[in-house]
């Protein structure tokens, strides 16, 4: 909403979700515009559960233009927040109130400076896409502060931020174009259904715990166009058709095919980080287990029960069709990977906690009881891994940016600066 105060500035706040591919990005034909080698579709994360606030702010006293990220002022100097800046500025309309005395025209927003301020409710730079969700929050909050008509050009203006940032501007199920243009006008995120399309999905996060420095997503997919083949069969000839598959699995609500695509492209995007050279390892000894506890699941009963994948971490995010579903495997991933002893439940399982009630957890004793997965006959693969996991996040498809209320605001409104 719009916020006027007595110094003559303008506000806005907004909230915006993370995203989570289901078909990955992971190639640039162009580095700078940020135009990527391959179509990608990604599932809308419920901001409820995961999001950020960003407050934009306008006033003629600023001198320059300035961001704090969760408190601690950054720097805007990046050639990425530079990027989004410069582009929405040259869309700005005019924003003229005279009951309230505001009048600012489309071309003065060159001159005026803005302060952001913005806070991510879950870690920020720990492979939860932090960088989709904030750019796609300062770029959408800079877009109602500045009166920009376009609302179907924040996706492009987004994706110079952090390619994965176009997707996190729409709900639901949403789909990266790779496009064409060599200006990039055409790369841009379309939704191809919106959350409530498909409202029984259940998705969980596994936090995993790491220690390793991991190699960015930026960089990694620079190396892997470099060096590996597999990512060239992968983008030509692989994706073009998982897409359309996948775009059919979404409108058909198609769990099986959904989750069986879901996975194999999650396991072909790790195997192109194997392939490229020197290799990228993004999983981790976790990440792995979790794949097979999934994969012996889905094997003993013949059809994919759910399905899971992994960006450029070692973190799980994993699909069931529905609550019943959700929780078996909540009962599965709590036997395997329990909290350590002292750990408290209620903030190792967050985000739709009543997922717990319904796989029957209520206490610490309710995880230590839990009996193995009828699928394990082996005992080789009834060794715990407890503390390896950090804590899970319980979510489902979730809504797009929204303008939040002036309670929420992150920027004081008499001095320019964050609460
Ligand atoms: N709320 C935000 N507003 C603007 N920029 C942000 C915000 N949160 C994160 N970023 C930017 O994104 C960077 C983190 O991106 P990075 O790709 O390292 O991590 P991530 O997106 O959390 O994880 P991953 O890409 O592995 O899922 C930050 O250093 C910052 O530049
Ligand atoms: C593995 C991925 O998460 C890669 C995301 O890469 P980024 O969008 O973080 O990379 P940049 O465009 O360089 O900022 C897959 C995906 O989200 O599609």
């Amino acid at each position: 909403m719009f916020q006027v105060s007595g110094e003559g500035m303008l506000m806005v706040t907004a909230r915006a979700p993370t995203n989570i591919a289901v078909i990955k990005y992971w190639g640039k034909r162009d580095e700078s515009l940020i135009l990527p080698i391959n179509d990608s579709i990604s599932v809308t994360l419920d901001p409820d559960h995961l999001c950020t606030t960003t407050t934009v702010a306008v006033s003629p006293n600023f001198e320059s233009d300035r961001m704090w990220l969760n408190g601690k002022e950054i720097s805007l100097s990046g050639g990425r927040y530079q990027s989004c800046l410069k582009e929405i500025r040259q869309q700005a309309g005019d924003v003229i109130d005279e009951n309230k005395g505001i009048c600012i025209k489309g071309e003065d927003w060159q001159k005026l400076h803005v302060h952001i301020a913005s806070y991510n409710n879950f870690p920020t730079a720990a492979g939860l896409a932090s960088s989709a969700a904030g750019f796609a929050c300062l770029v959408y909050a800079l877009s109602k502060l500045m009166n920009v008509k376009e609302q179907y050009e924040l996706s492009a203006i987004a994706r110079q931020g952090s390619g994965s940032a176009c997707r996190s501007l729409y709900g639901g199920f949403v789909k990266w174009a790779m496009g064409n243009d060599v200006n990039g006008s055409d790369s841009i995120a379309i939704q191809l259904a919106r959350e409530t399309h498909w409202s029984d999905l259940v998705i969980l996060i596994a936090v995993v715990s790491s220690h390793q420095k991991e190699i960015s997503s930026t960089t990694g997919m620079r190396e892997s166009v470099e060096t590996s083949e597999l990512l060239l069969q992968r983008s030509q000839n692989i994706v073009p058709k998982r897409i359309k598959q996948m775009e059919e699995a979404i409108r058909n609500r198609d769990f099986t095919t959904f989750a069986k695509l879901t996975s194999a492209d999650s396991n072909q995007f790790h195997a192109v980080c194997l392939d490229t050279s020197p290799p990228i390892f993004y999983m981790n000894n976790t990440s792995h287990r979790i794949i097979n506890c999934i994969e012996r699941w889905n094997q003993s009963e013949g059809t994919p029960q759910v399905s899971y994948t992994f960006d450029a971490g070692p973190n799980a995010v994993m699909f069931a069709p529905n609550r019943k579903v959700a929780s078996l495997l909540l009962q599965r991933l709590l036997f395997y990977f329990p909290p350590l002893p002292g750990d408290d439940l209620s903030s190792f399982v967050i985000g739709d906690q009543s997922i717990l009630q319904e796989a029957g957890i209520g206490s610490m004793k309710d995880v230590q009881s839990l009996s193995p997965p009828p699928e394990t006959k082996d005992s080789k693969f009834l060794s715990k891994h407890g503390g390896s996991v950090s804590y899970f996040i319980c979510t489902r498809p979730g809504r797009g940016p929204e303008l939040r209320a002036h309670g929420d605001a992150l920027i004081h409104p008499q001095t320019g600066l964050p609460k």
